[in-house]
């Protein structure tokens, strides 16, 4: 049992990390066919023009196209996350190639550019309901894209207040001014999130995707370790992360 993890560019070394805290084997991924040696399957967060650059130069979308097609569980974190989606807007000039499957319309850049990154805590009852620990989950925004429409099929498990210097007017929406934004989804096999679970040191996020291959009847993807989550209430122990930036 292995979960691939797209290394072409970005965060992929902090997944394979995250991974490895819950006793999971996480596998580089730049060739179409490794992908027929893992069982799910992560495309981190990076720039989602030179990531999807680089997956047509190893001809990697027609593998991971059928990948998502066959039921295998995927997660796309953040650029990871628009790769993922059916349709991107604020992509530059020619667009970029998607590999499509999540029923969403993602703004690229919604939050703004890298300056405007930011963290703050999220709000994840249905996170916490399957994986335990807090209500809450640190979301680490980073030149972050946003879910600005989803289909019927595609469950919300996070939103996130618009932040006040508001920088949707760039791409307005039908619907006006939004006073929130989803930022984590999940779609049958299909996994999405906007900011970047990997560089906290909670991997319930990690735990829920490896047991969405259980629900989906894939290889076995159990944690050897659990509980996937280290936050402030364990007794007697620090939190690893540094205090939310804000
Ligand atoms: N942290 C990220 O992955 C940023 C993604 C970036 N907005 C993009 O277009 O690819």
């Amino acid at each position: 049992m292995a979960v691939g993890v797209l290394a072409l560019q970005g965060s992929f070394n902090e997944h394979i990390t995250a991974l490895r805290r819950i006793g999971v084997k996480g596998v580089e991924i730049r060739k179409p066919e490794q992908l027929n040696n893992v069982d799910a399957l992560i495309i981190p967060g990076g720039e989602s023009t030179t990531m999807a650059k680089l997956a047509d130069c190893h001809n990697l979308f027609p593998a991971m196209r059928e990948f998502v097609s066959t039921g295998k569980p995927v997660w796309g974190t953040c650029a990871g996350l628009i790769l993922l989606a059916d349709k991107a807007v604020g992509q530059k000039l020619g667009g970029q190639e998607l590999i499509g499957g999540l029923d969403c319309t993602v703004h690229r850049n919604f939050f703004g550019s890298q300056l405007q990154s930011f963290e703050t805590l999220l709000s994840v009852p249905k996170l916490a309901e399957k994986e335990g620990g807090p209500d809450s989950f640190r979301g680490v925004f980073i030149r972050a894209p946003a879910i600005l429409e989803a289909g019927p099929d595609v469950e919300v498990l996070a939103d996130c207040p618009v932040p006040s210097d508001d920088v949707r007017t760039i791409v307005p929406t039908d619907e006006g001014k939004k006073e929130r934004v989803i930022v984590a989804v999940r779609q049958g096999n299909l996994l999405g999130t906007a900011f970047h679970p990997e560089l906290t040191s909670d991997s319930r996020w990690h735990s829920f995707f490896l047991n969405m291959g259980k629900e989906t009847g894939e290889r076995s993807l159990e944690c050897m370790s659990a509980p996937g989550w280290y936050l402030e209430d364990r007794p007697g122990k620090r939190p690893r992360d540094l205090p939310i930036f804000q």
